[in-house]
């Protein structure tokens, strides 16, 4: 059944979340479905956002109200979250109440009082950082251990700006915060078409640390859809861009072409070495992607503890296939959306003690940085995704 309102597809999208979906696909299909106004289409993203990327906080702030939270049926909690949210957004009560309590009368009619008197009843309550940024304490204390600080993290409940990286000249676009990056004010359209591809500028920033020229071969490791390949083939480099997902690289071949660049699409496993080198490699590896929370809410409840570390010794192993494809004299940049030690410093750290041949070059980061020496963290403001970039020189090769 097609739901019939911006807060219905709220509640069904929430409930589709915590059953394991993804957000981002979620909204998107729906949305793509219902030929609603944008208005509405805004107010079901605000709603569904809203409430996921304060979850934690959301619950603190019901908790006193509720007896049994666990035991009330799904939908009764996620309307309650729902209320909460605009309540926290500063929505008045007598806009705010009545619609949720008319939800609720819908699936659980005996449930409607407690849902309006608890939504009245909602106020202020001071709470221990980790839970106001509505963090998992594990990570939480690790960035206060690692970055000293843990504010940045409200970056990321912020709404998500659309960046576009433009390939062809479009009138009356905003610039984004570097070159070939711009702001898309409008709704959802065929990108490609208008030569424009969705892209944060802090993925585009990690193609762009290759420098690229026209002619030279670059080795995109780890390309997926090839969201970096494009870039660097726009410059007129001969990219070859390797992963092994082969429905990303159909996908990605489909927009290359769309945007008329040349991308080769090779699939491989890249634990496995590489029959091929060149002087510029780009290894944009798999992560736990913490930077990305601002557009995948969801993630950071689904992460455990021991994922950094267990992604690291995977982004090692692909580093090895990148140092060996990497000519004497090339460069390496290594990058990942994520802001965790293990799979920034620790993966360069433990890369670097096997690898005297390589040099660690500095990287003049046009955005805010949380840390910077061996590579650079990216902090997550203005839009921006959480990003590490480490930029590496191949001095002599041992064999
Ligand atoms: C961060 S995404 C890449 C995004 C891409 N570079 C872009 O800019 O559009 C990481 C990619 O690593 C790929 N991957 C994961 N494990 C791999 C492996 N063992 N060998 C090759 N690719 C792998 C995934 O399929 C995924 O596309």
């Amino acid at each position: 059944m097609r739901p019939g309102s911006p807060r219905a597809l709220a509640v069904r999208i929430l409930l589709e979340v915590e059953r394991g979906g993804r957000t981002q696909l979620l909204l998107d299909w729906a949305l793509d479905r219902l030929s609603w106004p944008e208005r509405d289409r805004a107010y079901a993203t605000h709603l569904v956002y809203g409430v996921l990327r304060r979850l934690r906080y959301l619950d603190f702030l019901l908790e006193p109200h509720l007896r049994k939270p666990e035991r009330l049926p799904p939908q009764v909690r996620c309307i309650l979250r729902l209320g909460a949210w605009e309540w926290l957004a500063g929505k008045a009560d007598h806009a705010r109440v009545s619609p949720w309590v008319e939800e609720a009368k819908k699936v659980s009619p005996r449930l409607a009082g407690l849902v309006n008197a608890v939504l009245r009843r909602l106020s202020l309550r001071e709470a221990p950082e980790c839970v106001r940024l509505s963090l998992p304490d594990w990570l939480c204390q690790a960035w206060q251990g690692f970055f000293g600080q843990v504010a940045f993290a409200e970056g990321f409940n912020e709404p998500a700006p659309l960046f576009v990286t433009a390939y062809r000249s479009v009138e009356g676009l905003k610039p984004g915060p570097i070159p070939d990056s711009y702001l898309w004010e409008g709704g959802k359209t065929d990108f490609s078409a208008l030569g424009l591809q969705p892209q944060n500028p802090a993925s585009l920033f990690a193609a762009r640390l290759l420098s690229p020229v026209p002619g030279e071969k670059v080795l995109d490791l780890c390309g997926g859809a090839g969201l970096k390949a494009f870039y660097l083939a726009a410059k007129g480099a001969e990219v070859v861009s390797y992963d092994l997902n082969p429905r990303r690289q159909e996908a990605g071949e489909k927009t290359a072409r769309k945007l008329g660049l040349r991308v080769i699409y090779l699939t491989q496993d890249l634990r496995e070495p590489l029959s091929e080198k060149a002087k510029k490699v780009l290894l944009d590896a798999p992560c736990t992607g913490t930077g990305t929370f601002r557009s995948h809410p969801e993630l950071r409840y689904r992460l455990a503890p021991e994922d950094p570390r267990r992604m690291a010794e995977l982004q090692l192993k692909l580093l090895e296939t990148a140092a060996r494809a990497t000519e004497e004299g090339g460069v390496l940049v290594y990058s990942v959306c994520t802001l965790t030690e293990e799979e920034g410093e620790g993966v360069a750290r433990a890369f670097l003690a096997r690898h005297p041949e390589f040099v660690p070059e500095p990287i003049a980061c046009p955005f805010p940085a949380l840390r910077s020496g061996l590579g650079v963290y990216v902090a997550p403001e203005g839009g921006l995704d959480g990003f590490y970039y480490l930029r590496l020189r191949k001095v002599n090769s041992r064999s």
